[in-house]
């Protein structure tokens, strides 16, 4: 069992408070990512569950167990870092090995589980090489074997791809979720990258400033994003956020007038917000070039080719930038005006406190579920 109950946890370091109240209920088994802005908290709660850190007030709960006042070791937790922090003098095998020396279990049963932990982690060829004669990947491999060897309750992950070039990462990702399914262990993972959250987690806690702003499967996140910072931090590039105000609300959703027209967006129609100040966003990937239920005409200021897709950003007023995603190599070149459009469905609408209307178009990983058991 790997069931993880966070309670009301904060933590303050002096006068700073850096964790503000995080209630967080992890089921044994589950693959949960902590992504949020850097200093935002995700390595200090990591810390707090690890027991590194303690935490200001608040229970950490393991398995119906207050485990607060339970030293890291006591904990059934293993923790893999950025930094592999192996024994440069040891061979993969004692690094391995390693914890369960210091628990003294008898050689022959040691060196039976290291042998099956280099297996699953195609680290059996390279029992007897030092950490300093591999490549990163294998050496956060031995990491990662160093921490599974101990058969935690729940392995924590902080960054542990961080170190890796793009390639690399790509495969460790592969494999880690791999290692998820066959161990089907609790694991938590903090990451700056958008790709290993959106990939690897069943839920991902969105981290703001202490708080969590959101938690959700991935494309629940993507799609249904409660408010306007989970809405700008989930998706690269960032969602497009332009003003509109409350014209009507009706049966079909909210009419706003935005870009100079009137349109109705699909969203729940809130009676309070008739002549507010609302913002419409609208994701680069959703916008296309031409005219729409909503377009205006935008100024290139750089264009980025990547082969499959192509990404135009635009300065619009002040410092806001405008961006599209266009498929292709899309006929678009810098100084040179093009009209982007976009339409109702694909629009998010956010009222004056930030929050989110429900959106009643978006395919959601539920409608997925449905379609994948067709
Ligand atoms: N031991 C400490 N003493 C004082 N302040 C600390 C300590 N550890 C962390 N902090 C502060 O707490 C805040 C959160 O840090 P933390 O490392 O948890 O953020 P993070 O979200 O993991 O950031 P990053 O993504 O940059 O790693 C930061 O402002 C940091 O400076």
């Amino acid at each position: 069992m790997g069931q993880l109950y966070l309670n009301k946890v904060t933590k303050s370091f002096g006068d700073l408070d850096v964790i503000k109240g995080v209630t967080l209920d992890i089921q044994d088994g589950e693959f949960v990512v902590f992504v949020g802005p850097s200093g935002c908290g995700k390595s200090t709660l990591l810390r707090i569950i690890a027991g590194l850190d303690d935490a200001t007030a608040g229970d950490i709960v393991i398995d119906g167990l207050k485990v607060n006042h339970l030293a890291p070791v006591h904990r059934g937790i293993a923790m893999v870092f950025q930094s592999y922090a192996l024994y440069p003098h040891m061979s993969v095998f004692e690094n391995i090995a390693f914890p369960l020396r210091v628990e003294k279990m008898p050689e022959a049963q040691i060196k039976e589980k290291v042998e099956s932990v280099a297996q699953v982690l195609q680290l059996d060829q390279r029992l007897q090489q030092k950490p300093g004669m591999l490549s990163g990947g294998q050496r956060q491999r031995v990491a990662i074997g160093r921490a599974i060897v101990r058969e935690p309750k729940i392995f924590l992950f902080d960054e542990p791809l961080s170190n890796l070039d793009a390639a690399l990462r790509a495969d460790m990702r592969i494999e880690l979720t791999k290692l998820h399914h066959d161990l089907a262990a609790t694991m938590i993972y903090v990451t700056h990258d958008q790709v290993e959250a959106m990939t690897m987690a069943d839920r991902i806690v969105v981290l703001n400033g202490g708080y969590i702003a959101q938690t959700g499967k991935p494309l629940e996140l993507y799609h249904k994003p409660q408010n306007m910072f989970v809405a700008g931090f989930i998706g690269n590039p960032k969602m497009n956020f332009l003003p509109a105000t409350c014209k009507a609300v009706s049966d079909e959703g909210v009419t706003v007038h935005c870009l100079g027209r009137d349109v109705t967006i699909p969203v729940e129609p809130r009676k309070d917000l008739v002549g507010s100040s609302l913002t419409l966003g609208i994701r680069p990937e959703h916008t296309f070039i031409g005219k729409g239920e909503l377009d205006f005409q935008i100024t290139p200021t750089v264009v980025e080719r990547l082969g499959v897709n192509t990404i135009v950003y635009s300065s619009t007023s002040g410092d806001d930038r405008f961006s599209a995603l266009l498929p292709g190599a899309a006929p678009v070149v810098v100084d040179k005006p093009v009209t982007i459009g976009f339409n109702a469905a694909d629009c998010h609408l956010f009222d004056a406190n930030e929050n989110a209307l429900e959106r009643r178009t978006a395919l959601t990983e539920i409608d997925l579920d449905q379609l994948a058991s067709q």
